[in-house]
């Protein structure tokens, strides 16, 4: 079993970079296949589970795909088959991010069903009822939903009961090869809707707002291959912006993007965090005392829920009772288990959590429960006392790239190591006596 083992206490110092944004490149790499001349080329592209899931969901239709050195080009002139099978799904949900693109490109998409994680049920029942609206038939059995339409998709008004990302980017997609204008109203306003909707004009198609509540979008006949450069990975930047907080460091992060990360500078500031915005990145200069804060998750501009677990890490080295509030997902505080295995003092109530801080971290046993919780362990175990050893890395592969190793390039006292189940290690014993 593979494990991440931290030893806490060092103050973290010097400069880590930034890889290209996870929730954007998945996006954009369903996308390229509405492309039926030319090939799209993708650079900044991170070396993550998830995009190697993504670029098999495409290989998997009949789509050329490489993936060289951050770069990942996409030829998706051939006939494609519009099959999104459970095996894909399964590990990462964001598959279903093609069910506009085969929708606009061949009128039939078939995805398993994505079902529930341990972050919250995660239904996609906005992103079917935009598809509706534009014409298409859905139907779910079997465990796989299939949408359809004999007729060209159509544009449509779409007002979204809540700012989806996923729902604005596959009806944005689809809307983008569909007769006519599409109007999504209460849309999601993430940098990674924005990035998408660049790349997309860029392939030749007419959306126009994105990043505000309302995006419209001109169906085109024909979109191409285009180039196109993937934006920071803003929650990454955010992770590492913790890390020099929490450990009262000097980092620079090269690479982070400060109009991403406002509502967390704004949080960190308020915490006696010193920020400083330069032209490559942002230097992050963490106080000798934190103060506690109360904070709420919201759909961008406001919080983001995929920092909430690290920010519970800070507010637990903080003086004072911070609340937290969980809006976007309903039963993402899994890690909460966790962090009382390190001796935290949590209480949930509804939708929050009080963190009585600071406290003093002891190293333990603990499982990262999703992603973000995953990294938010790093960052208690960088100022727990003694060793803290993290299982359940695949959840960290999924959005980190080499996060020991840049851990451990800004000072932290870090190692992944494979530890041999004690029954495999009698039996090499038993065969070594042989
Ligand atoms: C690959 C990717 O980009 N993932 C991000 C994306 O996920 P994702 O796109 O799945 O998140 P959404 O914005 O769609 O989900 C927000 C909320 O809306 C609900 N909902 C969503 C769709 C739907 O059809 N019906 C419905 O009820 C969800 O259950 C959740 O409670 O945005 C989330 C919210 O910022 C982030 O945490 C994820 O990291
Ligand atoms: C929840 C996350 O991602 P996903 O939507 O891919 O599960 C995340 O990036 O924190």
């Amino acid at each position: 079993m593979e494990k991440i083992i931290v030893r806490g206490g060092r103050q973290l110092k010097g400069t880590v970079k930034v890889e290209g944004a996870k929730n954007a490149v998945l996006p954009v790499i369903a996308a390229s296949i509405m492309a039926n001349e030319g090939k799209s080329v993708i650079h900044e592209v991170p070396a993550l589970a998830d995009v190697h899931t993504i670029n098999q969901v495409l290989m998997n239709m009949n789509a050329n795909v490489e993936y060289k050195e951050n770069t990942v080009t996409v030829d998706a002139t051939n006939e494609l088959l519009t099959e999104a099978p459970f095996e894909y799904v399964r590990k990462m949900r964001a598959s279903v991010l093609v069910l506009g693109p085969l929708l606009t490109r061949y009128g039939h998409a078939k995805v398993a069903l994505p079902g529930g994680c341990a972050i919250g049920s995660r239904p996609i029942d906005l992103h079917l009822k935009g598809f509706e609206a534009m014409g298409a038939k859905v139907h779910v059995g079997n465990g796989y939903v299939e949408v359809y339409t004999t007729e060209p998709l159509r544009g449509a008004k779409i007002y979204l009961d809540m700012p989806s990302v996923g729902a604005t980017e596959n009806i944005m997609m689809a809307a983008t090869r569909a007769k006519g204008k599409t109007i999504i109203e209460n849309a999601a306003k993430e940098p990674e809707i924005v990035d998408l909707a660049n790349f997309l004009n860029k392939m030749g198609a007419n959306v126009v707002g994105a990043g505000t509540e309302t995006i419209k979008i001109h169906g085109v006949n024909r979109l191409q291959g285009v180039e196109h450069t993937i934006i920071p990975d803003r929650i990454e930047a955010g992770t590492f912006m913790v890390a020099a907080a929490i450990t009262g460091g000097n980092v620079f992060i090269r690479n982070a993007e400060v109009d991403h990360v406002r509502s967390l500078v704004s949080k960190l500031e308020e915490m006696g965090v010193r920020i400083l915005e330069e032209e490559e990145g942002i230097h992050v200069l963490g106080p000798d005392i934190l103060k506690a804060v109360d904070l709420k998750t919201l759909p961008h501009p406001g919080f983001p829920t995929d920092m909430q677990s690290q920010m519970m890490a800070l507010m637990l080295h903080a003086h004072g009772a911070s609340v937290i509030t969980e809006t976007v997902f309903e039963n993402r505080f899994m890690h909460v288990e966790e962090f009382r295995r390190m001796n935290a003092k949590l209480k949930i109530e509804g939708r929050s959590v009080i963190v009585e801080g600071p406290v003093a971290l002891q190293g333990a046993e603990v499982a990262a429960t999703d992603l973000r919780a995953g990294a938010a362990l790093i960052l208690a175990g960088l100022v727990a006392e003694g060793h803290t050893r993290i299982t359940s890395l695949h959840h960290i592969d999924r959005g980190y790239v080499d996060i020991t190793e840049k851990f451990a390039g800004i000072g932290a006292d870090i190692e992944r190591i494979v530890e041999e189940p004690e029954a495999e290690v009698s039996e090499i014993n038993q065969e070594v006596q042989l």
